[in-house]
Order: structure tokens, then C-alpha cells, then sequence
């Protein structure tokens, strides 16, 4: 199982990598890793697990953040409308994305970086999202407020961009006047 000791932290080159294509179909490793990722976020949120092997809660993970350079993510919410997101996808694409922003009034955290980063993090409203699931079917998403924010937040991983990469330097609290918080 994955825990806390396989994923890299800040400063590992990895993280500022752009992620290697998955050729398609995906191996049986391939397919394992994906699944493992899952599993873990899956772990993170249950009281037990996460208590007993000291895991970080999670509701999303790219694949850099255990040292794998290739576009592969995997998420586990539900977000604010009550829909539960809960898969893996390899070779994620943003196809299109409203102007408008939206941000976590929270701001963000990412389990490869071990502080706070206090700051707004603006990201698109809505975005559409193809990939390839674990069972080799193409999806078509169609995301918006919290689940687009997390489908950004893994992307932006597989592009070596990490969330605090988008704060405002001068104002982290900024808000650009096209967003709309998202909670
Ligand atoms: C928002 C949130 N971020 C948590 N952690 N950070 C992460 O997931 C990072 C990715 C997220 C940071 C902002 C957008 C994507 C990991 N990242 O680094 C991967 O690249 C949470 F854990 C969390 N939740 C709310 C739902 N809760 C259900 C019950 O179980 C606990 C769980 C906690 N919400
Ligand atoms: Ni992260």
C-alpha cells in the first residue's frame, strides 16, 4: 500500500517535471499504480486507516508525487452538490475552461508540501476534463467549483506546477474580480 513514505516532497526535481505521456492501453503496472493511488486516498479518509498508518488526508494524488513521472491521477470526494468523484485516470486533458475563476476560500494544500501556504488559489470555474479510466474507457468530464479546483490542482501536477505557484506574491488574499469562491 502507499503511505506518507513514498510520496516525494518540494524540492524533489519530479515535481517540476512535465509528466510523461501513458501509452495507451495502460500495462498491468501501470493499471496497479493507478489503483494503488486511488486506494490510498480511498485509506487517507478512513479514521482507522489514516490513524494507524499515519496518513495525510487526501481527495486527490498525481503520480509525480510518488516519484512516477507519468500522466496518471486519482481522485476521492464529493463535492458541494453531493456527487461523488472517485477514479483514476490516465493522460488527464483540460480541453476547454470558462474564463471565470473560482478559488477555495481555504486556499489549498498538497501532500508533497510539508507547510502552510496561506493564499487564494484562482483557478477555472468550469472545465471540460478527457481522459482514460482504469478500465480503458475514454471519459468526457465536465467539472465545475470544488471538483474542477481538484482536477486542476492534479493536472497542474503532471506540469510541475505546484499550487502556490498561482498565489498572488504582492496579495495572497487577492481576489481576481472574475472569481467567485467555490465554498
Ligand atoms: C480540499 C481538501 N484537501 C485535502 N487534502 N489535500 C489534498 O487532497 C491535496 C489536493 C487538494 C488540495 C486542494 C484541491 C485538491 C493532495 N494533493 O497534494 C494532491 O496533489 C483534504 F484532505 C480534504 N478533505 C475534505 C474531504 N474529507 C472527507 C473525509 O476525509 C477527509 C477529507 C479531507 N479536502
Ligand atoms: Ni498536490
Amino acid at each position: 500500500m502507499i503511505t506518507m513514505d513514498d510520496i516525494v516532497r518540494e524540492g524533489h526535481p519530479v515535481l517540476r517535471q512535465v509528466a510523461d505521456e501513458v501509452s495507451l492501453p495502460p500495462s498491468e503496472e501501470e493499471k496497479h499504480t493507478l489503483t494503488e493511488m486511488l486506494q490510498y486516498l480511498i485509506n487517507s479518509q478512513d479514521e482507522e486507516m489514516a490513524e494507524k498508518y499515519n496518513l495525510r488526508p487526501g481527495v486527490g494524488l498525481a503520480a509525480p508525487q510518488i516519484g512516477l513521472s507519468k500522466r496518471m491521477i486519482a481522485v476521492h470526494f464529493t463535492d458541494f452538490d453531493e456527487q461523488e468523484y472517485s477514479m483514476g485516470l490516465f493522460n488527464p486533458k483540460i480541453m476547454s475552461h470558462s474564463v471565470e475563476k473560482t478559488y477555495l476560500s481555504t486556499g489549498e494544500g498538497c501532500l508533497s508540501v510539508d507547510r502552510d501556504v496561506p493564499g487564494y488559489v484562482p483557478r477555472y470555474a468550469r472545465i471540460t476534463v478527457k481522459g482514460t479510466d482504469l478500465n480503458g474507457n475514454e471519459v468526457k468530464l465536465r467539472l465545475k467549483g470544488y471538483a474542477a479546483i481538484v482536477f486542476q490542482h492534479e493536472i497542474d501536477h503532471l506540469n510541475g506546477i505546484m499550487f502556490y505557484d498561482h498565489i498572488n506574491k504582492e496579495d495572497p488574499f487577492n481576489v481576481p474580480e472574475n472569481a467567485k469562491p467555490a465554498d
